[in-house]
């Protein structure tokens, strides 16, 4: 051991010196929330808004150009789900719509009795077996529409379902380094948030633009059975009130678009006043006012949207009725001047009125229907390319499981680099650890020890020619998960899984429903956790969660126990332990060493160990330093500290520290 002024200069070198002024002061005014500039303008260009308000943006051309490709992706989808619902839906609509055809031509034959010639209760009494005609039409079409939202609502959930275990089954494999990446990470946000909720929407909305195509196809035939000439009289009537509900529909999906964000930004103010997990610093840094204030600017901003929206709303509606009116007006006229050229009798003329106005309400729908879809498509296409691309990116399943036990892992020249980082985390790794060693990894904060831990525990692989070899097996010879699986890992910030203690544990060994009892008892036991457990009402049952009724809540120390004893349930020939005891009082942490560490070797096991306070890593059979993604020293304590390098320098200066305290102390 150094002496005193050793240890004061190995100290010196070892604490980093203070940082230059190269670093600017922070501005005077704090840009209020997570984006800077304005906030509309600021959240408009997240990743998730990225196709809010296209329907604004497209043509009448585009939008028309990709309905069919749009109605065809839903019907495979909804045929995928539910072949006979979907069957259900096409027929009944195609025969609601002729029901509606006949219903017009029908009241065409009552208006023809209505307007002949003669006494009018004879006319009427001639009229009442086509109304009855039109009366069971209507009824039948209203029995055929009740039919299509019967068939719809069995199909819809059913494709939400099937797409969405699709998109977690997909997102829970994909390899770990894929999850770092942000860009990944933003996407399948969005197809989550986004894309599973529209591809709900979508189909209710293909049905309903089909609906309206349909209805519009069936006037258009009622008319040319009446008269060829009024064809064009409809293009003439329609034309300018699709006009107008184009402008409309537009307008609306713009002015959405700016009120979506300020309603997201609001939800974050909500969240942030309402969450359990902020209540505390909320309340210490008597920051509700701040935030309320925040609040109520961004809630007045929308209403302000609202109010404008509605009367820009109401402005449109009106110029596109004074259009539309022009249109009808028009139409009128040369209906007028049919009737007086007698190309056309009176009634035929009073049910192409009708027929029109018919024309000219499914016309409008379609309208409105289709942006809505495009747009929704958009986010459905998102969510499927999103699905395409995370098929290509699950681990390996090829190659022999991995062994049950292993002897040795050799690491050789290993290097690894995040995506999206230049610098590698791991650059030129190579040991050796064998079954019953216990080896610890130290070094500074970044040096690249966790890093090191996952390519150990398959959680990656090595890149640039490196490799891992168990028992001389290359691992990317070995089906990925079948090596995760082998590998039992603690980190310093367990997942705190809000199932039952029990459940807690077994799902190390990928069950929540089956239990080892032994086996459970003797992890927690080892690690701890069994005080935990044992002070909770319910027990092994206990369920782990204050957001469900008869929750307990467990302090940080608690939850680390019950993470180590989740290691140790799962019973693999590796177990790494990054940090296991941060968060634990220091008797915990020396039992947990006690027991995992030296009572309890095991033969057939190689346990990593990672951590800061070097006291714990003293009696393990190997020490490894990293320092920038390599391996500086390495050795038992004692050949570390007679080196008198970067681990004698840490070491001392914790104990130091501690001897200080006890100095002052005393
Ligand atoms: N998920 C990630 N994505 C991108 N970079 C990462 C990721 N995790 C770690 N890094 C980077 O890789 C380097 C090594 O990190 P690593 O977590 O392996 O260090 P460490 O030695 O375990 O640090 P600590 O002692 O703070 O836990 C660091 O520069 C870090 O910023």
């Amino acid at each position: 051991m150094s002496d005193g002024s050793d240890a004061a200069s190995i100290r010196q070198s070892a604490v980093p010196a203070p940082r230059g002024a190269e670093f600017p002061l922070p501005p005077a005014a704090v840009p209020a929330g997570p984006h800077d500039g304005d906030i509309a303008d600021g959240l408009e260009e997240t990743y998730w808004s990225v196709y809010d308000g296209a329907a604004s943006k497209a043509t009448v051309g585009q939008i028309l150009a990709r309905l069919p490709r749009i109605v065809r992706q839903i019907g495979r989808l909804a045929w995928a789900a539910d072949r006979t619902a979907t069957l259900a839906v096409v027929v009944l609509q195609l025969a609601s719509a002729a029901m509606t055809a006949f219903g017009l031509m029908a009241s065409v034959a009552v208006l023809r009795e209505l307007f002949a010639e003669g006494p009018t209760p004879d006319r009427v009494r001639a009229a009442i077996p086509q109304l009855a005609v039109v009366v069971a039409l209507l009824s039948a079409r209203a029995l055929l529409e009740a039919g299509v939202a019967v068939a719809q609502a069995r199909v819809t959930p059913r494709i939400r379902t099937a797409l969405e275990c699709e998109f977690l089954t997909l997102t829970a494999h994909v390899r770990l380094e894929v999850v770092d990446d942000a860009d990944w990470h933003d996407e399948a946000y969005r197809a989550n948030d986004r894309g599973l909720f529209y591809a709900r929407q979508i189909v209710g909305q293909v049905v309903s633009l089909a609906a309206a195509l349909l209805g519009l196809v069936g006037t258009a035939g009622v008319l040319g059975v009446l008269h060829p000439a009024l064809l064009p009289l409809l293009l003439l009537s329609v034309l300018p009130v699709g006009a107008a509900a184009v402008r409309t529909a537009r307008a609306r999906f713009h002015s959405f678009k700016r009120w979506n964000t300020l309603q997201r930004r609001v939800r974050v103010f909500s969240w942030l006043l309402l969450e359990r997990d902020a209540a505390a610093e909320l309340r210490s840094d008597t920051a509700q006012g701040a935030l309320l204030e925040e609040h109520r600017r961004l809630t007045t901003r929308i209403a302000e949207e609202d109010t404008r929206l509605g009367v820009s709303s109401a402005g449109l509606n009106l110029v596109g009725r004074a259009v539309g009116g022009i249109g009808t007006g028009i139409t009128y006229t040369a209906l007028g001047a049919m009737l007086i050229a007698g190309w056309l009798p009176l009634a035929a003329g009073a049910g192409a009125v009708l027929a029109i106005q018919a024309a000219q309400s499914s016309l409008t729908r379609l309208v409105d229907v289709s942006h809505l879809v495009y747009e929704q498509a958009m986010w459905v296409d998102d969510l499927l390319a999103f699905q395409e691309r995370c098929r290509t990116l699950q681990p390996r399943r090829s190659g022999a499981p991995a062994p049950e036990t292993v002897k040795t892992i050799a690491l050789d020249d290993v290097s690894f680099t995040y995506p999206g980082k230049d610098t590698p985390a791991l650059n030129g790794i190579s040991m050796t650890l064998h079954a019953g060693q216990t080896v610890a990894f130290v070094g500074v904060n970044g040096s690249g020890k966790s890093t090191c831990a996952r390519l150990l525990a398959g959680l990656y692989e090595p890149q640039d020619g490196g490799t891992v070899r168990w028992d001389g097996v290359n691992v990317l010879d070995m089906d990925a998960e079948s090596l995760q699986a082998r590998v039992g890992c603690v980190l310093q910030d367990p997942v705190r899984f809000p199932f039952s203690a029990l459940a807690n544990l077994t799902i190390s060994r990928g069950t929540l429903t089956e239990a080892d009892p032994q086996r459970a008892l003797d992890a927690a036991r080892a690690s701890g956790a069994e005080q935990v457990i044992a002070g909770l009402p319910g027990r092994w049952e206990a369920l782990l969660s204050k957001r469900f009724r008869g929750g307990q809540e467990l302090s940080a120390g608690q939850w680390a126990k019950i993470a180590v004893a989740r290691g140790l349930y799962k019973n693999a020939p590796v177990l790494l332990l990054d940090e296991p005891t941060a968060s634990m009082d220091p008797r915990a942490e020396h039992a947990v060493y006690e027991a995992v560490l030296r009572d309890n070797p095991r033969p057939d096991q190689i346990t990593v160990l990672i951590s800061h306070r070097l006291a714990s890593v003293v009696a393990c059979d190997r020490i490894f330093v990293f320092d920038g993604g390599r391996i500086t020293e390495s050795g038992t304590h004692q050949e570390l500290m007679d080196l008198g390098g970067d681990y004698a320098a840490m070491f001392t200066l914790q104990a130091d520290g501690y001897r200080a305290g006890a100095g002052e102390a005393a």
